[in-house]
């Protein structure tokens, strides 16, 4: 495991990686094309904000299996072509937003206070008040725009202030307004006209870029103050200049900019702004909850684990992370059994959940299947992130039911693998403590534990076989772990499955093949 470190992680994290045995170069100087020229040699990359992770970055990072983002927004990596490479992208989205929050009060305060102007002048030992008057907060009304989990610590600390917290957040319920004690608006027109300070907590998205600008300044109360602890842009750069100089906004506390991390802001050079160089995660407490936090991630998906805060995955709480690993386990082992003994294209993978397994998060275990059935054939190019894509690009249609209960068993996992030759079926269980279980295989019953090297043989239901097929397995030095034999009658056939200690070799396969009544022989590896 090759890791490169492109940005200051905590040591904490350090230490999480190099105790994993990962080999971890820290390397935050280099240039664009420095580490262009270095990262094909690495497996996973650990960036912050300003590492620009895009289609250039990709082309040449040909081993990369694992992009850790040390933080929370996620802006500078391009989804899509991680996405679409197998990629992983993890990130650590609660670990800095108290820090964020603090930073959002602490800019707030600073700029209505002028604290930053007042300092400086004091230490070019001027003792001098003038122009240097701020406000309260008290009774003054603050709109917040975005109630997530920086949103809504910053509603909890300003109510703490006696300020009056409105917001504007069109994606999430009214119970969240409620839990916060905060006033929902249903427009950000409204928010914008009643508010005597502003602060944005939206992530960067195409509708949030420039949401605050020269219309929203328009109709905004006269010396309203702004803060931006969230992405520069969201309140645009330039209409917050002019509103600055016409002293529509009488101050505004910047952490973030559009062009960073170059100096290049006009808003550096006014004298009614407070600006920081994108600190609201710069905390002791926040870089060693990020930095260990992004470190076991990466390690954890290097080792091809599941990973909660995974940004390219469906999203799973991690109380349900340790039950849905048996089945993930499961539903990767059902999934590649198909190809080992079939050599039809796959058209359609219908998937049925019933009893306790319907009740999960399945999304992850339908990526399980997916992954386990297209590895046979595609290798270490098919991972959990890139499986669906590539069911789609393979024309491949994959269905979902669910029943609450299954018949005959708690839980089951059925997969039915539709092929222009016909229909192929395979369900599995999970008993107890996460014991896995093969219950069935084209419509013959069986309780089979999977292990690494099995064989599956489908014959003709009559005497002879079984002895013979044992006594080759003998003679090929294959020791039989178990046999289960599954009957048809009504078609006088019968499959065998054999959990085995090694590897069958083609050459006692094609003997075993070709033992009178045996139709099919094949050897699984899972
Ligand atoms: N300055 C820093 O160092 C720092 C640190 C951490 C996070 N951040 C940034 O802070 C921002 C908020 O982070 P978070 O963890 O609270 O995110 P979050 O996902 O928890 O919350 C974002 C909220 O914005 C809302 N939203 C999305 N589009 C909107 C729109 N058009 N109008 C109104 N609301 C909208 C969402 O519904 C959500 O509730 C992000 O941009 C993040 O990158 C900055
Ligand atoms: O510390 C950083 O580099 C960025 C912090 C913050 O903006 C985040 O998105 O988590």
């Amino acid at each position: 495991m090759k890791i490169l470190v492109a940005e200051t992680i905590s040591e904490k994290g350090i230490e999480v990686l190099i105790n994993a045995g990962a080999s971890v170069d820290v390397n935050t100087k280099l240039s664009r094309e420095q580490l262009l020229g270095i990262i094909g040699d690495y497996d996973a990359i650990i960036v912050r904000s300003v590492t620009k992770v895009n289609e250039e970055f990709y082309q040449k990072a040909t081993k990369l299996k694992v992009v850790g983002r040390a933080g929370n927004g996620v802006d500078n990596i391009d989804m899509e072509g991680a996405t679409k490479r197998g990629i992983i992208v993890v990130n650590t989205p609660e670990s800095n937003v108290v820090s964020a929050a603090e930073h959002t009060i602490g800019l707030l305060l600073a700029s209505c206070r002028n604290i930053p102007q007042a300092h400086a002048r004091l230490q070019e030992r001027v003792w001098d008040r003038s122009n240097l008057k701020g406000v309260e907060l008290l009774n003054k009304t603050v709109g917040i725009v975005g109630l997530g989990r920086i949103g809504s610590l910053v509603a909890t600390r300003l109510k703490a202030f006696g300020m009056n917290v409105i917001a504007y957040d069109p994606y999430i319920s009214d119970a969240r307004f409620k839990k916060f004690g905060v006033e929902k608006r249903e427009k950000l027109e409204d928010l914008i006209k009643e508010s005597d300070f502003i602060t944005v907590h939206t992530p960067k998205t195409e509708e949030t870029m420039g949401m605050i600008g020269k219309d929203q300044f328009k109709i905004a109360k006269k010396g309203v103050r702004v803060v931006n602890c969230a992405r520069g842009g969201i309140i645009d750069e330039q209409a917050l200049v002019e509103a600055l100089k016409e002293k529509i906004v009488a101050s505004a506390g910047i952490d973030v900019l559009v062009d960073e991390p170059n100096p290049t802001s006009p808003l550096l050079d006014l004298s009614n702004v407070v600006v920081t160089p994108h600190l609201g995660a710069d905390t002791v407490e926040a870089q060693d909850n990020v930095g260990v936090t992004v470190a076991q991630e990466v390690i954890s998906a290097l080792k091809g684990e599941m990973v909660p805060n995974a940004v390219n995955l469906p999203t799973i709480q991690s109380r349900d992370l340790e039950v849905l690993k048996s089945y993930l386990q499961l539903g990767e082992i059902l999934g590649k059994i198909y190809y080992q003994l079939e050599k039809e294209a796959v058209e359609k993978v219908e998937i049925m959940y019933s009893g306790e397994v319907a009740g999960l998060e399945t999304s992850m275990i339908t990526l399980a299947i997916l992954k386990g059935l297209f590895e046979p054939v595609l290798k270490e190019r098919v991972n959990y992130v890139n499986a669906s894509l590539t069911a789609q690009s393979r024309g491949v249609i994959v269905t979902e039911s669910k029943e609450a209960v299954a018949d005959n068993y708690l839980t089951l996992i059925k997969v039915k693998i539709v092929s222009p030759k016909g229909n192929f079926t395979i369900s599995g269980t999970v008993f107890g403590k996460g014991e896995l279980r093969i219950v069935e295989l084209n419509g013959y019953e069986f309780d089979v534990t999977p292990t690494p090297y099995m064989l599956m043989v489908e014959n003709i239901d009559k005497p002879g076989v079984v002895g013979q097929i044992g006594t080759l397995l003998g003679v090929g030095k294959v020791n039989i772990a178990t046999m289960q034999l599954g009957r048809n009658f009504a078609d006088n056939r019968a499959m065998m499955v054999l959990t085995v200690d090694s590897e069958v070799s083609k050459e006692t396969l094609q003997f075993i093949g070709s033992v009178e009544g045996v139709v099919k022989a094949r050897s699984v590896k899972i």
